[in-house]
């Protein structure tokens, strides 16, 4: 683990950031014998916390396999990954379950919403896994839809609301129980411009807080001005990781300034 100090122009410049979620000598292999496809190749990624990281590269680089196993959702061949000094490998079954459930929020491309359910009712969701009461956690889940804007939408269906308004309650969902990693994969791409840019504002607003890490996989360059630090793959390996530019920038300049501050 290392300490990075970030530039002048970022946004959390105050203090050396601390690393939430390390990844050490990550190994994951799919298939058996002469079908085995190695996916990620013993990779050492550090995440910090109090920051929004996006993880780009190549379609098929490895992107949503490494979150899933940093999410605890898939298991590595080998190597671990330790959350906020736990290391996952410690944790079996329902520990893992548990941990998992109280640490890890999740915001995804098709937003997941229950379309059985309220957006109220979506959002407590892992309130109740949690086994909060359903009064308190409907109090917190209609508290978390004001912080995203929808509180005159709380009542509606997700069949109701608009692609960006269902991203929001999801966003909510992902947050409501103050998880520390905060993981989302392609948050903005089933999203229009507007939509994609107030979701953003959003995971930089509610989610970038002391000590949670935030990260977001993209392939949508339109996103990359909310990120702290970019991490870029290609065939399961990192190849470049660089710090943020002001989010002022249009798209080219954004791009060039990550390519040019290469620390890596
Ligand atoms: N369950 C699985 N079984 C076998 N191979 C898999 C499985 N999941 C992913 N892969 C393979 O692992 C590689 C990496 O896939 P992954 O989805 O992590 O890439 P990605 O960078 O997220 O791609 P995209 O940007 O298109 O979502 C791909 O070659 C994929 O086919």
């Amino acid at each position: 683990m290392n300490t990075l100090l970030m530039p002048e122009s970022s946004i959390n410049t105050k203090s050396p950031l601390k690393v939430g979620v390390a990844c050490v000598k990550l190994v994951k292999e799919f298939g058996d014998g002469a079908n085995r496809n190695r996916v990620l190749h013993e990779l050492d990624i550090d995440f910090y916390s109090n920051q929004l990281t996006l993880l780009v590269g190549p379609s098929g680089c490895g992107k949503t396999t490494l979150i899933s196993i940093i999410a605890g959702l898939l298991f590595p061949t080998s190597g671990d990954v330790e959350l906020f000094g736990t290391p996952q490998s410690r944790l079996k079954g329902g520990k893992l379950v548990r941990f998992r459930a109280q640490n890890v929020g999740f915001v995804f491309q098709q937003y997941n919403l229950l379309p059985a359910l309220t957006a109220t009712e979506n959002v407590c969701v892992p309130l109740l896994i949690q086994g909060v009461p359903r009064s308190k956690a409907l109090i917190k889940a209609k508290e978390m839809l004001d912080r995203v804007g929808l509180a005159t939408r709380a009542g509606a269906y997700p069949r109701e609301l608009s692609g960006g308004q269902q991203q929001r309650v999801a966003i909510a969902r992902a947050l409501v129980h103050e998880p520390r990693l905060l993981v989302c994969d392609e948050p903005t791409a089933a999203l229009d411009g507007n939509s994609g840019r107030t979701v953003m504002q959003l995971i930089r607003e509610v989610s970038v807080q002391p000590g949670r890490v935030v990260i977001v996989v993209t392939h949508d360059s339109r996103v990359y001005s909310y990120g702290d630090r970019m991490i870029e793959m290609s065939d399961g390996r990192v190849t470049n990781t660089s710090n943020s530019p002001s989010s002022s920038m249009t798209d080219s300049q954004v791009i060039s300034q990550f390519k040019s501050k290469e620390t890596h």
